[in-house]
């Protein structure tokens, strides 16, 4: 296969378009590997943050000193100067005169010791002779030596196989020369040193102490400049002493032959490698340990171990199991480990400048230096997404005939301009409910239901993820796909996270419904939510099943058990993120069974309305559909305006394509934010912003972090008491109040008369955040805006701006301290990037929400907010090899490998 070749055929840019997530908003791509693109837009967000709880030393991480909770380093380093050749030369050679480190912790797991003799990978042994393509998948128990109790423990912790053991990654790197700044108390240490001294002491009867003295040579930190730090060889070096204690009560411990032998472990002058928390004792530098650990190197003599500093790897324990131990075992894997294991074709993996996969696992676990762990971990993320990315591919070429049509379907990859249906071939009631629309689709819009549209004449469920911007119009785009459905003679459901805004989507696709002319029959719509009342409910329950409704719209009701569709060809999902993978998964496949199950009963019973439904159907089929389409899982549409990192996520695991609305609809003006403290006069100042506002005519949000006052966090301010405040401030004009504990219809009454303009100030707490469309308010204030994410503000000022009046949105901030991180929202509007800083500044964990962060697929290394890029040239390598063989015949070993990592029948939800 000449790889070479394809490339210079290959519009990579366009291919790349099938990533949009990867670009964030219009700031500029991350580039993982390039320290100035990283560092310098990390520093300028933080330039003007007040970043609580982020450390920015972990990103421009040198990898020293670092906590073992901390990230990993390879956010920021430099561009590897390392070629994949020169990391083959010598790891063979480095690591067999490399000294193994021994299992000698004290405050190990001590049942958990690895008997040095007894573990030998000789060069014939039977690891060796295994196939090269099953070494990875071989049993643990082919290492010899090593014992059965060592086998059960290492099983019981899930490693099954040599490959979950190199995948057992370390969680980060010390560098051995690693004490170049001063050293702190509780801070986290590793250390090449010799031990001066070890005695086992006998404090009374019944407490007693063992205490290793390690001297250490470190070089000395005369300087904070950062300079000082880069220029070690100009500075001298001086011996830090480190007392590592392990204390015994209990009377038996006290005995002096006991306390012979503790000390008698140590030998003076032996050199060892210790690794822990430090705390600073009286003397100048003299640190205590007590939880820490001890490894012997194997050859004193041997200095090359530190003398070459290379990055320690430090491992998670994992299910009690001792990290040295770990990575002890996984040392022994490596040496055996066979250069040619790699089923990606040497021709790909140059291309993309990637390393073999046996340096990665090489360089992942013993790399000679930080750019070299960087590589490999490159090569084993892009390993991660490639091999997601042929597994999706290939599955839908298995769901197509013929030669043509698969390369045809690549070919759309390649180009995803072509991935669209033009207007001309929509079915007339898309046609006509696009010109019944008060205003003309922007370009991206229209781009979006052309993509979708394509994507429901395929003999394959859509998924697709819908991303944009707040207030972009996603909503209408959504519509139009469902008319799509509907004009076939399909049903469509439009499931949305709160009653508000089911309620909102309703009354507003009613209305387009009205504008549309020349129609014989509208389609039936009905808004089905958990406040609708049984017996409407189960009018509704039957219209679905009957089919006589073709389109509802409601809440988590829809994935009720009870509720069953006749025909249903699309399930749209607004905010996706709010809705677990469970839900959505359990959504999707109850539909299919329940869809299938009826439609056939339609057929059966052969009324009038399933006839027309028949006959739409093969008229669909005609269209594109294969004639197997009544065994097709409905089409899913979901829809996110938060690109967090549970939506690349389910874009990847979900089987998901993305589509992005780039633009905003004409004649919006950007919202002007203002960021202010709340003191008396911040909050007069605010006043009389709002004065004028509403002067002019305007409506005005005021968004509080809680309901009712708490006596607990007394500083936030609550919506309930505060509209008798207000209500007095404002005399001439009407206040309301909205929030989450009031009844569905008096929250809708509510919102209706603000959207009415009776009231023209509408006290609220975060129920407005999502999708609420009012479309002349024209100002918010948000309460204790430091309460909220970046994220979620983006979202909440996004209410605001939404129609041709110009618009405000008042940030009040509590404290001083908490303006810096929220002037952000001043100098951005673009959701895209704000979201991406809010990931950087909090992680995904906050940002998602227990809920959802738990639900998150395992990527053993890779970072869905940064390797973005990585997967982008994952799914390109997946075209290029799919391309040259559609079924992967002709890459045997990749396609075993596909079929170990990603078994086909669990693709897709
Ligand atoms: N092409 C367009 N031209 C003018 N107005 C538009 C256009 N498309 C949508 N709108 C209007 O813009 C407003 C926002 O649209 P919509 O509610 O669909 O946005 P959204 O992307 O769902 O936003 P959110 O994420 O905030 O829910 C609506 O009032 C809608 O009628």
């Amino acid at each position: 296969m000449n790889l070479k070749g394809a490339k210079a055929e290959f519009d990579d840019s366009s291919a790349c378009k099938r990533f949009p997530s990867i670009i964030l908003g219009s700031s500029p791509q991350v580039e993982l590997y390039d320290e100035t693109a990283c560092c310098t837009e990390l520093s300028r967000v933080l330039a003007t943050q007040n970043c609580e709880g982020f450390h920015p030393d972990s990103i421009g991480a040198k990898l020293v000193q670092e906590s073992p909770s901390e990230t990993w380093p390879s956010l920021s380093p430099a561009l590897p100067s390392v070629t994949p050749s020169s990391v083959k030369e010598d790891s063979y050679e480095t690591l067999s005169s490399q000294p193994v480190a021994l299992e000698t912790t004290e405050k190990s797991n001590s049942s958990v010791t690895v008997e040095e003799s007894s573990i030998k990978v000789e060069p014939e042994s039977p690891l060796n002779a295994a196939p090269i393509e099953l070494f990875l998948d071989r049993s643990i128990n082919c290492i010899s030596g090593l014992s059965k109790r060592h086998c059960r423990q290492l099983e019981n912790c899930g490693f099954h196989t040599l490959r979950k053991l190199l995948h057992h990654f370390p969680r980060t790197y010390a560098d051995l020369q690693n004490a170049r700044t001063a050293i702190d108390d509780g801070q986290y240490l590793i250390c090449i040193g010799t031990i001066l001294s070890s005695r086992g002491i006998r404090a009374n009867y019944s407490f007693s102490f063992l205490e290793v003295v390690v001297g250490c040579e470190i070089a000395e930190n005369q300087s904070t400049s950062e300079h000082a730090v880069d220029d070690i060889d100009s500075k001298g070096k001086k011996t830090i002493y480190l007392h590592l204690k392990k204390f015994f009560r209990g009377t038996r411990f006290t005995y002096q032959p006991f306390l012979k032998s503790l000390e008698g472990k140590y030998k003076e002058g032996e050199i060892v490698c210790v690794s822990g928390k430090v705390r600073t004792m009286r003397t100048k530098d003299h640190f205590e340990m007590r939880e820490y650990n001890i490894d012997a190197l194997e050859d004193q003599k041997d200095s090359s171990f530190h003398a070459k500093e290379r990055p320690y790897p430090i491992y998670p324990s994992k299910g009690g199991l001792n990290p040295n131990f770990l990575r002890d075992i996984i040392a022994r894997v490596l040496q055996a480990l066979p250069v040619n294991i790699d089923p990606i074709p040497k021709d790909v993996t140059q291309d993309f400048g990637l390393l073999s996969l046996h340096d990665a696992y090489i360089g992942i676990h013993r790399p000679k230096n930080i750019d070299e762990a960087d590589l490999a971990r490159k090569r084993l993320i892009f390993d991660e997404f490639f091999y997601l990315q042929v597994g999706r591919l290939y599955q839908m070429l298995e769901g197509l005939g013929t030669k043509i049509e698969k390369d045809g379907l690549l070919d759309r990859y390649r180009k995803p301009e072509l991935n669209a249906i033009f207007m001309e071939e929509w079915s007339s009631l898309t046609k006509k409910f696009l010109k019944a629309l008060p205003y003309s689709l922007t370009s991206s819009q229209l781009s979006a239901v052309s993509e979708i549209i394509w994507d429901l004449k395929r003999p394959i469920p859509m998924n697709r993820l819908l991303q944009g911007d707040v207030g972009c119009g996603k909503t209408v785009v959504a519509f139009l796909a469902c008319m799509e459905v509907l004009g076939s003679g399909y049903q469509a459901a439009f499931m949305v996270p709160t009653e508000l805004l089911a309620i909102q989507h309703y009354h507003h696709l009613l209305n387009l419904l009205e504008n549309m002319e020349e129609v014989e029959q509208k389609p039936s719509v009905a808004l089905l939510t958990g406040s609708t009342p049984t017996k409407q409910s189960r009018i509704i329950r039957e219209g679905l099943q009957t089919g006589n409704i073709s389109l509802v719209i409601g809440t988590h009701s829809l994935i009720a058990e009870n509720v069953e569709f006749s025909a249903l060809r699309i399930a749209v999902v607004d905010e996706q993120h709010r809705f677990g993978v469970i839900q959505r998964g359990r959504f999707n496949s109850k539909l299919y069974y329940t869809s299938l199950g009826s439609r056939m009963e339609v057929g059966m019973d052969g009324s009038s309305k399933g006839d027309v439904h028949m006959g739409s159907r093969m008229e669909a089929g005609m269209d594109g559909s294969s004639k197997d389409d009544v065994h097709m899982a409905p089409h899913v549409l979901a829809m996110s305006a938060t690109p967090i990192p549970r939506t690349l996520a389910l874009a990847l695991y979900g089987d998901m394509s993305l589509t992005q609305i780039t633009d905003l609809p004409p004649g919006r003006i950007p919202v002007e934010t203002f960021i202010i403290e709340g003191t008396d006069d911040g909050f007069e100042n605010v006043y009389k912003m709002m004065l004028d506002e509403l002067e002019i005519g305007g409506k005005v949000y005021l968004v509080y972090p809680v309901i009712e006052q708490s006596e607990q966090l007394p500083q936030l301010r609550a919506a309930s008491p505060e509209l008798e405040v207000i209500s007095r401030r404002f005399q001439g004009y009407s206040c309301g109040l909205l929030h989450g504990r009031m009844k569905s219809d008096e929250k809708e009454e509510a919102l209706g008369r603000f959207r009415s303009g009776e009231t023209r100030i509408l006290l609220s707490t975060q129920v407005i955040e999502i999708g609420v469309d009012v479309p002349d308010a024209s100002m918010m204030v948000v309460m204790n805006a430091e309460r909220f994410g970046i994220a979620q503000l983006h979202q909440l000022r996004g209410r605001v701006g939404r129609g041709q009046r110009k618009s405000k949105c008042l940030l009040l901030a509590s404290t001083a301290s908490s303006l810096n991180r929220l002037k952000v929202l001043e100098k951005s509007s673009d959701g895209f990037y704000l979201a991406n800083v809010d990931l950087l500044l909090r992680g995904p964990g906050d940002l998602l929400g227990k809920k959802q962060s738990g639900h998150l697929p395992e990527f053993p290394i890779a970072r869905l907010e940064i390797d973005g890029n990585i997967l982008q040239e994952a799914h390109l390598a997946a075209l290029k090899i799919l391309g040259a063989s559609h079924d992967l015949e002709q890459f045997m070993a990749l396609k075993a490998e596909l079929s170990m990592r990603q078994p086909l029948c669990l693709l897709g939800d």
